[in-house]
């Protein structure tokens, strides 16, 4: 009820139009219950006694009361829809919202699909009983209530057959809608599943095909569709059964009234008009009950929906800029003082364990180390995608939890290694990273991560549609659109995490060449490849989560066994990409050359690889 009620506040401006919804309802339903008055009195007062103007005034009367009827209830349904939409497009942008403040951690607890389905189908789910509900949910107790008064007005003694005949009914509904409520739960969880795996087969639609997996995946869907038949049937077989209680009471109660009814009138103490608009009152009464049962199966059918938009409206968000935060990041130097990460609170090992680091504003750091040993970790702390779990990060000889969010990560660029882009063009791709770029910057930027040698080939040019998730480029391209994007930020600290792994050697040292002419900005490069940092002025060995080794490339090459694995594997065995990396890179390095010449004559074992178990191998 909480919850429900905690969507309603969702209402904002319609809330007037839900009030003015319920209101009407409340007037169509009265004028509604007075026309078998009328009718009753037309019969006893006016056939009776033959008088012809008291029948055409109630008749007048009856028209009128119909026609303000059926007014009143069009205006409803126009209130009312605009009541449930609103709410929905309301609940839809909350969630929208909130979504956008989670921090990284607040995502990792949320499926990406489920985040769609919670968006959308939860929202139809609630906007749909809302509006199938609303009417009946305001129009039963309504005519319930008034029903009841006008039959006892009526005839109390006949009404008491509804002081029998409502117990049972309504103890049998509530039975019902205890069962099936729990059901309709489980019906819900049923679709989300359905959805993950459609969603995610679109989403991955490619890779399916890549693989031919299309038969797995048929199996797969015909699995949760069938389980969804499966659950809909035992959900909607209790839930049908509320149409037999409620039409046996139904016609019960009516043989009970025409019974004792048909008695007294024999006896003289009851009009057969008064019978005939008892009976009306009987229907109402009777269709109010259906109606009110109809909504209790409807609401709890989404009461699985708000839980689930209330998950997502109520996920506290861990990430935030203090009160009275810097606005201003005065540098590029970065310090890791004793930092040790868990992406959860219960988690056993550390994904970071007592990393201390001290990198120099404006200087090129390198980082290597095998598949999970906390490369992404480190640096997505430095423009607080995460928050450390101990110790600090500091930019700027700040804590980066002193600084706004924004500011910090206006100055903190991040090309993250699952590059995304964006429906939409390369021009506004790259307006993301400045939104106030003239064209000669964006063609500058566009210049320095290489897009330039690709830009002329597509149509249109800077205005190409890259189409959703930028479909229309390759892998290699998407990077340096990505590289540009974040060039465009001026940030004071930018940092690369493996995003150059598409691009030809060739044009990853000439975007390195490019990079190393920015002055002033930090640069952190993760990479697979020992070519893309051997020119850093430090390079970072990572081993499970905790620094192994830092030094220039020539330092590392004579006395770190990890990074001399590395280069060897890279020089002697498996990756073929290694000389064209040596031929450029020694255009534009300096220090590591000789050591470079050095270390390749040494006797290391080819095609050694390296893994986050035993560091080289
Ligand atoms: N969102 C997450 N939730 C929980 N654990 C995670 C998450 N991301 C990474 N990890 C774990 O943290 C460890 C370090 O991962 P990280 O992505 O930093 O490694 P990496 O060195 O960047 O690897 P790669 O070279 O494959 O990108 C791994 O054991 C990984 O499984």
């Amino acid at each position: 009820m909480h919850e429900f009620r905690r969507i309603v506040s969702y209402l904002g401006p319609y809330r007037r139009d839900a009030i003015m919804g319920i209101l009407l309802v409340v007037v169509e339903s009265a004028f509604e219950m007075v026309i078998p008055i009328l009718m009753a009195d037309i019969i006893d007062v006016g056939v009776a006694g033959r008088d012809l103007d008291f029948i055409f005034r109630q008749g007048v009367y009856m028209a009128i009361c119909a026609l303000l009827s059926l007014i009143t209830g069009l205006a409803y349904a126009r209130f009312a829809a605009r009541a449930t939409y609103g709410l929905g497009a309301r609940l839809r942008a909350a969630e929208y919202e909130r979504v956008q403040d989670y921090s990284f951690a607040n995502l990792d607890h949320f499926e990406t699909s489920s985040l769609v389905t919670r968006m959308t189908t939860d929202v139809t789910v609630i906007q749909n009983a809302l509006n199938a509900g609303f009417r009946p949910m305001v129009r039963g107790p309504v005519m319930l209530i008034i029903g009841f008064i006008l039959a006892f007005y009526l005839n109390a003694e006949l009404a008491l057959v509804f002081v029998v005949v409502a117990p049972v009914m309504a103890i049998s509904m509530a039975l019902i809608v205890r069962r099936v409520g729990p059901l309709y739960g489980v019906l819900q969880a049923t679709v989300d599943k359905l959805n993950d795996v459609v969603q995610e087969m679109l989403t991955a639609v490619r890779a399916v095909k890549a693989y031919v997996r299309g038969d797995y995946e048929c199996e797969q869907f015909r699995r949760v569709n069938q389980g969804l038949a499966a659950t809909s049937e035992h959900t909607f077989r209790f839930a049908v059964l509320n149409m037999p209680v409620l039409y046996t009471s139904m016609y019960t109660a009516t043989t009970l009234i025409m019974w004792f009814g048909g008695q007294m009138i024999l006896g003289g103490a009851l009009e057969v008009g008064e019978l005939t608009g008892f009976l009306s009152y009987v229907l109402q009464i009777l269709n109010s009950l259906i109606m009110i049962s109809n909504v209790f199966l409807l609401l709890t059918r989404s009461l699985a929906s708000i839980h689930r938009i209330c998950e997502v409206l109520d996920e506290p968000i861990d990430l935030a800029s203090p009160e009275h935060a810097l606005e201003e990041v005065p540098d590029g130097s970065i310090e890791f003082r004793d930092v040790s990460f868990k992406y959860r609170a219960d988690a056993r090992e550390c994904a970071l364990e007592h990393v201390n680091l001290s990198i120099a504003a404006g200087s090129t750091v390198g980082i290597l180390g095998g598949t999970g040993s906390g490369k992404t970790t480190l640096v997505q702390l430095i423009p607080r995608l995460y928050d450390v779990t101990e110790g600090a990060v500091l930019v700027g000889g700040h804590d980066v939890r002193a600084y706004d969010l924004a500011a910090l990560r206006d100055a903190v660029a991040i090309v993250l290694q699952k590059n995304v882009l964006f429906s939409g063009t390369v021009r506004e791709n790259l307006m993301w990273g400045d939104g106030k770029a003239a064209e000669e910057e964006l063609l500058e930027a566009c210049r320095q991560a290489r897009v330039d040698e690709f830009l002329d080939r597509l149509p249109g040019g800077i205005d190409y549609d890259l189409g959703q998730g930028g479909v229309n480029v390759s892998g290699g391209q998407k990077q340096r659109l990505c590289i540009a994007r974040a060039l465009l930020k001026r940030p004071k600290v930018i940092i690369f995490d493996d995003s150059t792994s598409a691009v030809d050697t060739a044009t990853d040292a000439s975007i390195r060449q490019n990079l190393s002419r920015l002055t002033g900005v930090t640069k952190i490069i993760i990479a697979q490849r020992v070519g893309s940092v051997q020119d850093a002025d430090q390079i970072v060995v990572l081993d499970d989560g905790r620094v192994h080794a830092v030094g220039t490339h020539g330092e590392l090459l004579a006395t770190d066994s990890i990074y001399q694995e590395i280069y060897a594997s890279q020089t002697r065995g498996g990756d073929t990409s290694a000389p064209g990396d040596y031929l450029v890179s020694d255009t534009f390095l300096s220090s590591a050359a000789p050591d470079d010449k050095k270390v390749s004559d040494t006797k290391l074992s080819p095609g050694a690889s390296f893994d986050r178990e035993g560091g080289a191998r």
